[in-house]
Order: C-alpha cells, then sequence, then structure tokens
C-alpha cells in the first residue's frame, strides 16, 4: 500500500471571525492506494494514486450542468457540487449517498439569473456543507474566493479563475496542476464560456470588452487539452477542450470588435425566471427555502 502525507492550504475567505476559527484552514490527509472504481483515474511521477470521480448532471428546465467532484482515494471520499439546480438537489444527494461520498462544498460559477441554485437547499439538508461564491458576485455564502485561491477536497483542488463580462462576479473554476491532480485539467467555466458559445452580457452588470478579455486571457492561456465544462448548453453538448473553443467557437475566435457586435446583437429574451432567481441566488437560494417552508 502507498501511503503519503501532504499539507494543502485552504485559501479560501471567511464570512465571520467565527466562522474562520471553526474551520480549518491546514488540511492534513493519507493518500492511499485503493482499487479502481468507474470514475476518471489517474496516477503521479511521484508513485502515489488519487481518484478523481466525476459526475456531469443536467437539469432539463433551464438546461443546466451540475458537477459532482470527489476524492474517491480519500478515506472520507470528500466530494463538492458545482452550480446545483434546486430542482435537482434531491436526485444530487440520492447519488452522492449511494457513492459513499462526503459533500463538503456546493459552488456556483456566478449569481445565475435563469434557475435557482441548490446551495441553500444543500445546506439545509446537509449539515456542514459550505456554500461557495465569488467575493465580486457581491452574494451571501459561507466561503468567498478570489482569483489564485484553491478549493480543496482530500488531496484534490479547483482553483479560483476570475472570468467576469457575464456577470461581474463570474469565476472559472480549474483542477489542480500539479503531482497527484487529474490530467488533462478540467474547467469549470459557468456561463463565460459555453461550447461553441458564451454567456450573453446584456444583464447582471454584463460586460462584452470584459468578457472577451477573460475568456482569452484566462481560459484560452489555460493547456489546449483542458477539458471545457460549461454551466448550460442548448445544443445536446456536454463537453469541449480549449483548443476545440480557440479553433471553432463562432464568437469568441473573432476579434474584439466583432465580438462586441456579435454580442450586442443576440436579441435574446431574458430568462423567464431572472425577477426570481437573481434575488433569491444573492442570498444563496435561501429565499427559495423560505417560501417553500411557509
Ligand atoms: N431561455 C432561457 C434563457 C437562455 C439564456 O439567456 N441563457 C443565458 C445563460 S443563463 S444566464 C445565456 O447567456 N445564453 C447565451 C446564449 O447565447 O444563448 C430562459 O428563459 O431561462
Ligand atoms: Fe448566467
Amino acid at each position: 500500500m502507498l501511503s503519503k502525507f501532504r499539507f494543502l492550504q485552504i485559501s479560501a475567505t471567511f464570512s465571520s471571525p467565527k466562522q474562520k476559527a471553526s474551520f480549518p484552514q491546514i488540511v492534513k490527509f493519507t493518500a492511499k492506494f485503493r482499487p479502481k472504481m468507474s470514475s476518471v483515474s489517474y496516477s503521479t511521477s511521484s508513485g502515489s494514486s488519487s481518484k478523481l470521480l466525476f459526475r456531469q448532471l443536467f437539469e432539463k428546465e433551464s438546461c443546466t450542468y451540475t458537477y459532482l467532484l470527489a476524492d474517491a482515494s480519500h478515506p472520507d471520499k470528500p466530494a463538492l457540487l458545482v452550480d446545483p439546480v434546486d430542482k435537482t438537489v434531491d436526485r444530487d444527494l440520492s447519488l452522492v449517498k449511494e457513492l459513499g461520498l462526503k459533500l463538503i462544498y456546493a459552488i456556483n460559477t456566478h449569481v445565475h439569473a435563469d434557475h435557482v441554485t441548490g446551495t441553500g437547499l444543500l445546506k439545509s439538508k446537509v449539515p456542514g456543507v459550505k456554500s461557495v461564491i465569488s467575493k465580486a458576485s457581491n452574494a451571501k455564502a459561507d466561503l468567498f474566493v478570489e482569483p489564485g485561491d484553491k478549493i480543496s477536497f482530500g488531496d484534490l483542488f479547483l482553483e479560483v479563475f476570475v472570468t467576469p463580462g457575464h456577470t461581474q462576479g463570474c469565476v472559472t473554476y480549474v483542477t489542480g496542476d500539479g503531482p497527484n491532480q487529474p490530467q488533462p485539467r478540467m474547467a469549470f467555466t459557468g456561463d463565460a464560456l459555453l461550447i461553441r458559445g458564451c454567456g450573453r452580457t446584456d444583464f447582471q452588470g454584463g460586460s462584452s470588452e470584459q468578457l472577451y478579455k477573460s475568456v482569452h486571457s484566462q481560459i484560452f492561456t489555460l493547456p489546449k487539452d483542458t477539458f471545457v465544462y460549461p454551466a448550460h448548453d442548448y445544443k445536446g453538448f456536454s463537453v469541449s477542450t480549449v483548443e476545440e473553443e480557440m479553433l471553432y467557437n463562432p464568437r469568441l475566435t473573432k476579434d474584439e470588435e466583432t465580438f462586441k457586435n456579435i454580442m450586442s446583437n443576440l436579441n435574446l429574451s431574458y430568462p423567464k425566471m431572472i425577477d426570481v432567481a437573481v434575488p433569491a441566488n444573492m442570498v444563496c437560494g435561501l429565499q427559495d427555502i423560505e417560501s417553500k417552508a411557509s
């Protein structure tokens, strides 16, 4: 059995001094070699082995992707959900239970306008789950992330890249770069970069100029084989790569002026749920829980 001790710094900020005091900032763990399961697995040059369990989940009304990631090699199997939707929280939690995972984080890429986040419901159903969103979103959560922060789950981590433009507070979470981290990397781009598209820029502090810069400087500079996993797809796609989007994205392969022109002529109707979703998501979806309880 291979065994190895490591230390990882959790570099998230905290919403209150009390919360900070109760949260361990240094995590000590043992990475163990375990039999393979049906999940992404990889080994490292150091000889130790960690295994990412990864599932892409879909909510069909808003065409939202939720992502489940866990360190299946860690004794606790710590897990996180990226962009959970309120309507599919029970499905997601059943899967977490079936797979024997311990959900520790419910993470949003941004304040969604088209659906209510599942983070508030997850917190109420699973004690100890921490909600996470960017500091720049100005939304309510337990932990606020900033550029370069790392969100650790077991031996694995997500790194925070700021990608504003669709909304002011959009971030992209990218699987870790380094020993014992999955390769190729995986980028959870939210609505900043969609497959052969991108998020609209006509509300929530959106800016086509900013979005163009974000994608080109933060996402298109990742290794070309990085997988792109967006928060939505309306055409039946499920995954892309940085290289594919650099070559074939019909908006972001253009020069900046052409891009801005495309974005100001999308003529999309506002998301049906925007007036409910944005206020609810600014408070972690908790409004939804309160309205269901009453
Ligand atoms: N019809 C849907 C909303 C569709 C929409 O506006 N999607 C957003 C992402 S959710 S904020 C978007 O950025 N789309 C870009 C595009 O090019 O489609 C509804 O009513 O909910
Ligand atoms: Fe959005």
